[in-house]
């Protein structure tokens, strides 16, 4: 067969793959393409063989001499399939790929290396309003985890700090398993009482208890065929472990009042923000269970691990928080932005640019903007101005706006009207977490501007209505 026929062959094989993918030569040339690739990215021009680091990244060498990982070189070194994680460039945008490279050898027993790559839609590298957004190492090293836990079923443990994009995480890893089009039901462990976690958990049968006036399905039943994700599984009481630990081992739980035990069908995805291990070594969590839910553990990224990505997070979240808008924030704002430490993550980036749109004078925000925004912690300014008004004035405040500039904003002024109600913090709170749900139907959202989790939320509410 000549080198012709046999490319020709190679044109045949790749057709049969369904997703986009190449022939590349031992020199980097991609020298045949398949018809999905040739829709996706245009075909290739003959008449000038391309190199695969130019198409795919714009690179003038090797992805490896960039700092990137080379399949290639890999598949070359052990003459076995490579498989990556990488952004390419593609006619709509920047889009993160998995990519498996294939060394093989041809008649003459050259090598060549079949590319396949399948483009990854759980996460995005362009600004989007609802999905898993960066393109930092960081973040590409944990897309790269998810996507290959994702298809296995295998316990995973996200660990992180808050607001780093755990539960997020859970469901991407839900959408790439097998289980996608089963339901993805989340448990949120904290404030979870002895009885409150048996009848939500595995639910209960009417007239198990006073009050059971109806059978009520638990979240282990709902999440059948699915994903039961953990959230804050640091926080369940010790006494309450044994229970979760029955339920992973024997896969079965028993509605409370029912005789009989049902069979559970999920995998298992928890988070916490705690360390476990410390915890385990404190006697606070059983070390069986750590072992049980920790089989795969991921960690996930703070935010000023992956700075990088900070532009891209801030245009997704304006796109998020006012899609009709054509908000953006001037260079100067985003750099005021890109030095903060962000202790809370991407949820607190979040609450700063939604603040920052509360705030605008106009589509562009700027330094200012953003500066009263980071300086806007209602609580402690308002805590200040109860402190001045008893003559205490040496708590450690926040005051990048003084009183003056404050007055000057219709946010001054109305922390100056509450700073004259005499209201207490706590009623503040309430008064604030009300508005937020007149505004926001949503109690997730809410939970989320508010910057506590919903179970918290809940129990605030909660607290004001005893
Ligand atoms: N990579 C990301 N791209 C875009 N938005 C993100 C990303 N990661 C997190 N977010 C957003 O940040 C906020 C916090 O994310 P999430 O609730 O998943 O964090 P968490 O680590 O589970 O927090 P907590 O531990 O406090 O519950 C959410 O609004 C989420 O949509």
């Amino acid at each position: 067969m000549t080198n012709a026929n046999w490319l020709e062959t190679m044109r045949t094989v790749l057709d049969s793959y369904n997703d986009p993918a190449v022939l590349v030569d031992a020199d980097y040339n991609v020298v045949v393409s398949n018809s999905h690739y040739d829709f996706r990215f245009g075909g290739l021009d003959d008449n000038r063989p391309a190199k695969c680091y130019f198409l795919s990244h714009g690179y003038n060498r090797p992805c490896d001499l960039e700092g990137e990982t080379c399949p290639m070189h890999e598949a070359r070194e052990t003459g076995k399939r490579a498989s990556v994680l990488h952004i390419h460039n593609t006619p709509q945008g920047k889009e993160h790929v998995g990519i498996e490279t294939i060394p093989i050898v041809d008649e003459a027993q050259r090598t060549y290396f079949i590319e396949v790559m399948k483009p990854i839609l759980e996460v995005s590298a362009e600004p989007i309003a609802n999905k898993m957004i960066g393109r930092s190492k960081a973040f590409n090293r944990l897309v790269d985890l998810i996507q290959r836990v994702g298809k296995t079923n295998t316990n995973v443990l996200l660990m992180g700090a808050s607001g780093t994009g755990k539960e997020l995480a859970a469901q991407a890893i839900h959408s790439v398993s097998s289980r996608a089009s089963k339901p993805f039901v989340t448990v949120e462990c904290s404030g979870l009482t002895d009885t409150l976690f048996e009848s939500e958990l595995f639910g209960h049968m009417k007239g198990a208890f006073t009050g059971a006036t109806y059978t009520r399905t638990g979240l282990v039943q709902s999440a059948h065929g699915g994903t039961l994700f953990l959230d804050e599984v640091g926080d369940i009481p010790l006494h309450l472990q044994v229970k979760l630990l029955r339920l992973i081992e024997t896969k079965t739980f028993r509605p409370v009042g029912d005789s009989k035990p049902a069979a559970a069908d999920f995998r298992l995805v928890c988070a916490t923000h705690k360390d476990l291990i410390s915890m385990v070594e404190r006697g606070e969590f059983r070390e069986d269970l750590y072992h049980r839910i920790s089989t795969f553990p991921i960690r996930l990224p703070a935010l000023s691990e992956r700075r990088e990505d900070l532009p891209l997070l801030v245009k997704s979240i304006l796109l998020r928080i006012a899609e009709n808008l054509p908000l953006s924030l001037t260079e100067e704002a985003l750099a005021l932005l890109c030095e903060q430490a962000f202790k809370g993550n991407i949820r607190e980036l979040k609450n700063i640019i939604e603040r920052a749109i509360v705030l605008r004078n106009d589509d562009q925000i700027d330094v200012d903007i953003i500066r009263q925004s980071l300086n806007l912690l209602p609580v402690q300014n308002i805590a200040a101005s109860g402190e001045q008004r008893d003559g205490n004035a040496n708590g450690s405040v926040n005051s990048g706006v003084d009183a003056a500039d404050m007055s000057k904003t219709s946010s001054g002024a109305f922390f100056q009207h509450l700073a004259e109600q005499k209201l207490t913090l706590e009623q503040l709170e309430q008064a604030y977490l009300h508005a937020l749900l007149q505004t926001y139907p949503d109690k997730a959202h809410v939970a989320d501007i508010a910057g506590c989790s919903l179970r918290t939320l809940y129990r605030k509410l909660d607290r004001n209505s005893e």
